[in-house]
C-alpha cells in the first residue's frame, strides 16, 4: 500500500473537539481518490497530516511502508522530498526561479529529474510559452499550473493535492485533471485529491466524505473500507 491510514485522530484544542476522530483507509500505487466534505470538516488537516507537515494526536500514518509518525522533522523532510509530491492552496513557487526551473525543482530534489518528462508536462498543462518566465507575472491560474507540473515531474508515489484546480475556469479545470490522472495512471503515482467539484471528484476512481471526524465511502463504484 502507498497509504495506510489506521484510526487516525487529531485534536487541534486539548479541551474540544476532535477534528479527525477515527479516520482509517488505504490507498494502492496508481490508485485515485476524491476526499469531499463540507468546509471545515477536516480534509486539509488530513492532507497535511499525511504530508507529515503537522503531528497526529492518535493513530497511524504508512507512507509507502513506513510509519511516518514515528519519523523525526528531517526525516518527513526527507519523505516529502522523495515520495510524495504536494499540491496545496499556497502554491510555494520559488520567486527566484524561471517556470522551467520550478518544475524541474522537486524532481531534482528527489534524483529523478527527466528533462523530457517535464517538458511533456510543461507541453500538455499550458506553460510552453511561459518556460522563461518567473512565477511573478503569470496569474494565479498560471502559477497553480505550474505547482502541479512540478510535483507531476516529479513522479511521486503519492500526490497530495487540495483543490488543485480551484483557480481555473470548468474547461481549464477538466484539462488539467486530465492531465494529472493520465500522468498519474504513466508513473503510477496514488492520487489523494480534495475536491468541492462533484463533477472532478466523478473522475476519480474512489470517493470518501469525511464528516464529523469519519469517512464514508460514496458512489456505485466504491471499495467498503
Ligand atoms: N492550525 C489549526 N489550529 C487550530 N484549528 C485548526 C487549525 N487548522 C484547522 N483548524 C480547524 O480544524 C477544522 C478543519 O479545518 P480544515 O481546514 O482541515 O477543513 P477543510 O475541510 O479543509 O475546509 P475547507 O473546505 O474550507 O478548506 C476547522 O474547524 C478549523 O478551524
Amino acid at each position: 500500500m502507498v497509504l495506510k491510514i489506521t484510526h487516525l485522530v487529531k485534536r487541534y484544542d486539548p479541551a474540544g473537539d476532535a477534528v479527525l476522530r477515527d479516520v482509517s483507509f488505504e490507498m494502492a500505487a496508481g490508485e485515485t481518490l476524491a476526499l469531499e466534505g463540507e468546509s471545515g470538516s477536516g480534509k486539509s488537516t488530513l492532507l497535511h497530516l499525511v504530508a507529515g507537515l503537522d503531528r497526529v494526536t492518535a493513530g497511524q500514518i504508512e507512507v509507502d511502508g513506513t510509519d511516518i509518525t514515528t519519523l523525526s522533522d528531517a526525516a518527513l523532510a526527507q519523505m516529502r522530498r522523495v515520495v510524495v509530491g504536494l499540491v496545496f492552496q499556497q502554491f510555494n513557487l520559488i520567486p527566484s526561479l524561471t517556470v522551467q526551473s520550478n518544475i524541474a525543482f522537486q524532481a531534482r530534489l528527489a534524483g529523478r529529474h527527466d528533462a523530457d518528462w517535464a517538458a511533456h508536462l510543461a507541453q500538455t498543462i499550458g506553460l510552453e510559452a511561459h518556460l522563461s518566465s518567473y512565477p511573478e507575472t503569470l496569474s494565479g491560474g498560471q502559477q497553480q499550473r505550474v505547482a502541479i507540473a512540478r510535483a507531476l515531474a516529479a513522479k511521486p508515489r503519492l500526490l497530495l493535492a487540495d483543490e488543485p484546480t480551484g483557480n481555473l475556469d470548468e474547461t481549464t479545470a477538466d484539462a488539467v485533471l486530465h492531465l494529472m490522472l493520465e500522468s498519474a495512471a504513466e508513473t503510477e503515482t496514488a492520487l489523494l485529491m480534495v475536491t468541492h467539484s462533484p463533477r472532478q471528484a466523478a473522475r476519480m476512481q474512489r470517493r470518501l466524505t469525511l464528516s464529523h471526524g469519519v469517512v464514508s465511502t460514496r458512489g456505485p463504484s466504491e471499495v467498503a473500507i
